[in-house]
């Protein structure tokens, strides 16, 4: 297991965008797990750790897309005409010897076209009778053929180390044969929450106290991640507890991960837990919510503490914490995508802080304009209401004085930071 430096995360206490925050620790950020083999099917959602390079040609062969005639395109009459019928040749079923030129072949899709053939005339265009086939006019040379190697070459990589598994991607794999692939061990990740106030649900609600609502929000972005999560449960705001917890979670953990004491240092064991074993640098965030973040390494891994306001948690989560868990996990980042909106309310906002607003699309589709986006709740950084709601998030840059009802926005769906 590599161990991270402590000055890792180090960085000014001015409050910074995102972009820079991430950039900062970019070049310090690497794998931090192992390597092991899984069967394919095992595969979905990991992070591939080879370059798979694909050891045949797919297709195999050139073959038919459609069930019709096999022709050769230097026989065909510009006019069409009729030809002998010298054979069939089905998918699995190669032909084991050359048929006689100037006949066609019946052919079924997926079946190898034979060679010297290169053209499949589809059966709907054809008459055939009495052994013999009526083809239609106008044939291009080459239709209906799919060419050997046109989806996957020989000796290309078909997919590269880093890349986070898909379906696709796993079918792909079988595709050139594999029946198993080479990952990154999941990152494992310690989870818990802090605060005096904080319960466990099922549990009695004491005066001024509320349910921990965090680590369950945390625990299912984690998984959506693929990380192996350990639940720390909620930690007793007792400074020896704190750092005898965290320190043993180090341990055997990649991540140790908090939310709540990050703001304002008062009664904040957690801070100086990670300190004790490590170093702890405060991160002020110029986004709203999820100004305050915590990052540190404490006994050679990572710790994130991230806000305790709820939807303050989710937006530090996924807009610094993901790439920060995704690099550690071995995976290639790629900034997630935005979608032009229309915003269906107005908003008010002051420049110098970054803000995402939680939105949900209206359904129904107008081609060439952009769905209309509507709040899914109030703005307040407790809120969860208004997130479980959202699919996504309106991104109003620092400089942004608000939106006006109407005007495009830069939307970003759940769907590219939380899986
Ligand atoms: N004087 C200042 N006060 C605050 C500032 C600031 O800059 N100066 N920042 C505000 C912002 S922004 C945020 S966000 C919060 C973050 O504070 P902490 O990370 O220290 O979090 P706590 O104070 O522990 O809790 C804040 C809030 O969230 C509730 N909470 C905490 N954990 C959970 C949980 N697991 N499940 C549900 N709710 C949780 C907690 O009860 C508090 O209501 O600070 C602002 N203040
Ligand atoms: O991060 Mo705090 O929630 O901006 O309100």
């Amino acid at each position: 297991m590599t161990r991270l430096a402590d000055d890792c995360f180090a960085a000014d206490p001015v409050p910074l965008t995102v972009e820079a925050a991430l950039e900062r620790i970019r070049d310090r950020l690497q794998a931090v797990t192992g390597t092991e083999t899984v069967p394919l099917d095992a595969g979905l959602d990991r992070v591939l750790a080879e370059d798979v390079v694909s050891p045949i040609d797919v297709p195999p062969h050139d073959n038919a897309a459609v069930d019709g005639y096999a022709v050769r395109s230097a026989d065909l009459a510009p006019g069409g005409g009729e030809m002998a019928v010298a054979g069939r040749v089905a998918a699995g079923h190669p032909l084991d010897r050359t048929p006689s030129a100037g006949a066609a072949l019946r052919i079924f899709t997926g079946a190898p076209v034979p060679e010297g053939f290169d053209t499949v005339v589809m059966q709907e265009d054809c008459w055939e009778s009495d052994g013999r086939v009526r083809l239609p006019v106008g044939l291009r040379p080459g239709a209906n053929v799919r060419l050997r190697g046109e989806d996957v070459r020989r000796g290309a990589v078909s997919l590269a180390a880093g890349r986070r598994l898909g379906p696709g991607d796993l079918g792909l794999a079988a595709s050139i044969g594999r029946t198993a692939l080479t990952v990154r061990k999941r990152l494992r990740v310690a989870v818990a929450s802090t605060g005096d106030e904080v319960t466990e649900p099922g549990e009695d609600l004491r005066p001024g106290a509320v349910f921990d609502a965090n680590r369950h929000t945390v625990k299912a972005l984690l998984a959506r991640l693929g990380c192996a999560v350990t639940d720390l449960g909620i930690l007793e705001d007792d400074a020896g507890t704190i750092a005898r917890s965290l320190a043993a979670a180090a341990e055997d953990h990649d991540v140790v991960m908090t939310s709540g004491g990050v703001s304002t240092g008062e009664e904040d064991h957690v801070r100086a837990a990670v300190a004790a074993h490590g170093r702890i640098d405060a991160w002020r965030l110029s986004v709203k919510p999820g100004r305050p973040v915590a990052l540190g390494v404490i006994g050679g891994r990572a710790f994130i503490g991230l806000p305790g306001n709820p939807v303050a948690a989710v937006v530090a989560f996924v807009t610094l914490a993901r790439p920060v868990l995704l690099a550690l996990a071995g995976a290639r980042i790629a900034a997630p995508a935005r979608y032009p909106v229309t915003a269906g309310f107005s908003h008010a906002k002051k420049p110098g802080r970054r803000e995402f607003l939680r939105v949900r699309l209206e359904p129904g589709l107008e081609l060439g304009r952009p769905p209309v986006a509507v709040k899914a709740g109030p703005d307040g950084s407790g809120i969860l209401s208004a997130l479980a709601a959202a699919d996504g998030l309106i991104d109003l840059g620092e400089d942004s004085e608000g939106l006006a009802k109407g005007e495009t926005a830069a939307y970003l769906p759940f769907n590219e930071v939380m899986r």
